[in-house]
């Protein structure tokens, strides 16, 4: 006899079935509940089981009555879901009796009982995830202890974590780093059964210098709390690391760079959180963690920066010069405002309404079927990633790691510009939930280079207000949006400089441009924002790696996707 605990997880049933006697349900004998294929006469006038089946764990109220099993679950997959693939099972615990029958009385009356605990992960609104558990009682412990032995070498067959190095940045955000650490995460890891080595931060730059010296083979993934800053650091040690080792000068604009496929987990406690957000769908450092402890993998794209054949950096998410470039530096000074930082330097920003003259060249991404205009976004499993990285391992099987010469064409733009965006990924995050290029892929081998030309104050206005609402932010005279696998730019002052090394007098001319005072162009150059950290140099090369890095994370899952394969497996089923 299995006795379900919870009857509150079976919203959806039938009033009918839903009596007092809910909480009592009689389960299959272990062998019919683990049978491959579940059987209706295996039942013989059950109430309610337990049933593994088709690596789906599913709690149910059932009938020997096909149409009214049909019911069931039918309305499970409209309200609450009682249907736990094996793969979102988070642990499986024997329960601690004691402190149950504390809780609950009516159960201290009855026999010896047997009980287990399944930690699964409930899926809320709005991609939020949340470990929900439901204890199984049971009067054979031999049946009780079968079920967990069997649940829990399911969960073996998972390839899941279970060493993970940790950073954490203390000072991100409004820093609470340490405290959502602490409270919200570690406690998870440890139900997982996932051991931790836990590093502090006590500058900039700590965790980056400290993965060159690690032992990293030891762990199966690396997890930083902090910001988009600090998952940059992370990722730069992780990249440069794993070229180190392989022998890749990262100085080299072309040299092909190996495959980080050590994972990153991103428990957001930072400003913008934007990477976090576009491969998860919301801030949440609950939800990270539960993606991290299922052993979730989602490729990302990496594009390296380089001046004059020196390695600046590497970007996942905003490349940007001009408006976001001004915004990070003014915001810098001002990082004891935390994340309105971001803010008070966003409308300060705005009122100088400077713009930029430069040349950009790129190479459009001829390989990718997507285009940044598209109506659909990169969603779990999308199909333009996919057919990406079936394009790589073709190429990689082809060339291997050698040099691959690329004479696709260049176009060039020159202009005047409020800013120049390129982004890996569509950078949503709170302030902007559909992200600066809403189509964008996060595997594709591409980028979306966004050019806002000059403009008047009011419709530059226009264009960063649909930043934040569904409104198409291409849908401008003065926008102009391209896919690329590469880009470069150069500031006209630098270019000015280069032709005319001998004209001091251009150096010094001050701010504003020399044909119109008033016309806001500034001579001066702007700085380039890298994921939130600023690059020295204004002249920049920059190429996309197609996935050349893996997260903890399974891109943004459609929200109807689950109900419908649920339903549709139902069917199948029946
Ligand atoms: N102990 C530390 N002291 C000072 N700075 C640190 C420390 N640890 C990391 N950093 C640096 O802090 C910078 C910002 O951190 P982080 O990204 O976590 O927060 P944020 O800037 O507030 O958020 P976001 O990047 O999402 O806007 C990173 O560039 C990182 O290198
Ligand atoms: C008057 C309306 C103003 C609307 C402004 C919208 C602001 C949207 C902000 C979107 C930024 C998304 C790009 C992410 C960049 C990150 O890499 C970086 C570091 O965290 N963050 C910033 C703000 O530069
Ligand atoms: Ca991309």
């Amino acid at each position: 006899m299995l006795f379900l605990h919870k009857p509150a997880t079976y919203l959806g049933i039938t009033n009918s079935f839903c009596s007092h006697s809910a909480t009592r349900f009689t389960c299959t004998s272990f062998e019919k509940a683990c049978a491959i294929r579940y059987q209706i006469s295996g039942l013989r006038g059950t109430e309610g089981a337990i049933f593994l089946f088709q690596n789906r764990c599913s709690w149910i109220l059932a009938s020997c009555k096909k149409v009214l099993i049909l019911t069931i679950f039918r309305s499970c997959v409209h309200t609450e879901s009682c249907f736990v693939p094996t793969s979102e099972i988070i642990a499986v615990e024997e329960t601690d009796l004691n402190k149950k029958q504390r809780n609950s009385g009516k159960w201290q009356k009855m026999a010896k009982l047997h009980a287990f605990t399944v930690y699964y992960v409930k899926k809320a609104q709005n991609h939020r995830w949340r470990c929900s558990d439901v204890t199984f009682w049971c009067v054979d412990e031999q049946l009780c202890n079968q079920w967990i032995q069997a649940l829990k070498e399911l969960l073996e067959l998972q390839t899941r974590p279970k060493q993970l190095l940790v950073y954490i940045n203390p000072y991100g955000g409004k820093r609470q780093g340490k405290r959502i650490y602490e409270q919200k995460v570690a406690p998870l890891f440890s139900l997982a059964s996932i051991s931790t080595d836990v590093f502090v931060t006590e500058r900039a730059n700590h965790a980056k210098d400290n993965l060159f010296e690690v032992n990293i083979n030891k762990y199966d993934g690396v997890v930083c709390v902090g910001g988009d800053g600090m998952f940059s650091e992370v990722m730069h040690g992780l990249i440069g690391r794993m070229q180190k080792d392989s022998g890749i000068d990262q100085n080299n604009p072309k040299a092909p760079l190996v495959q980080c496929n050590i994972r990153i987990g991103i428990i957001p406690a930072g400003s913008t959180d934007c990477v976090c957000y576009s491969t998860v769908g919301i801030s949440d450092p609950v939800t990270s963690a539960l993606h991290i402890i299922l052993g979730d993998s989602q490729p990302l794209d990496v594009s390296s920066v380089h001046h004059n054949n020196t390695f600046l950096k590497y970007t996942v998410s905003l490349l940007g010069y001009g408006f976001y470039g001004d915004v990070l530096k003014d915001s810098e000074k001002k990082r004891w405002m935390g994340p309105m930082r971001y803010d008070y330097s966003g409308f300060k920003t705005f009122l100088s309404h400077h713009c930029y003259e430069g040349t950009i060249s790129f190479q459009p991404a001829k390989h990718t079927l997507g285009s940044p205009r598209d109506k659909d976004s990169c969603r779990t499993g999308c199909h333009i990633c996919r057919q990406s990285e079936q394009q790589l391992a073709e190429q990689r099987k082809k060339c291997g790691l050698k040099h691959e010469e690329d004479e696709e064409e260049w176009k060039v733009i020159k202009g005047k510009f409020l800013a120049i965006n390129a982004v890996n990924m569509s950078c949503a995050c709170p302030r902007s939930p559909k992200g600066l290029s809403p189509a964008a892929h996060l595997a594709d081998g591409s980028a979306d280079l966004i050019l806002v030309r000059k403009c008047s104050r009011f419709d530059f206005l226009r264009y960063l207000v649909r930043h934040t609402n569904q409104d198409d932010q291409f849908d401008f005279s003065f926008v102009d949006v391209y896919r690329v696998k590469s880009f470069q730019f150069t500031s006209k002052l630098l270019e000015d400089n280069e032709s005319d090394v001998t004209d001091i007098g251009k150096k010094h001319f001050g701010q504003f441009c020399r044909d119109h005072p008033a016309c806001c162009c500034n001579i001066a150059n702007s700085t380039w924002n890298c994921d939130g950290e600023t690059l020295d140099s204004s002249a920049i090369e920059v190429r996309v790696h197609c996935q050349l890095m893996k997260l903890f994370a399974r891109g943004i899952e459609e929200n109807h996707k689950e109900a419908v394969s649920n339903q549709s497996r139902v069917e199948q089923l029946l």
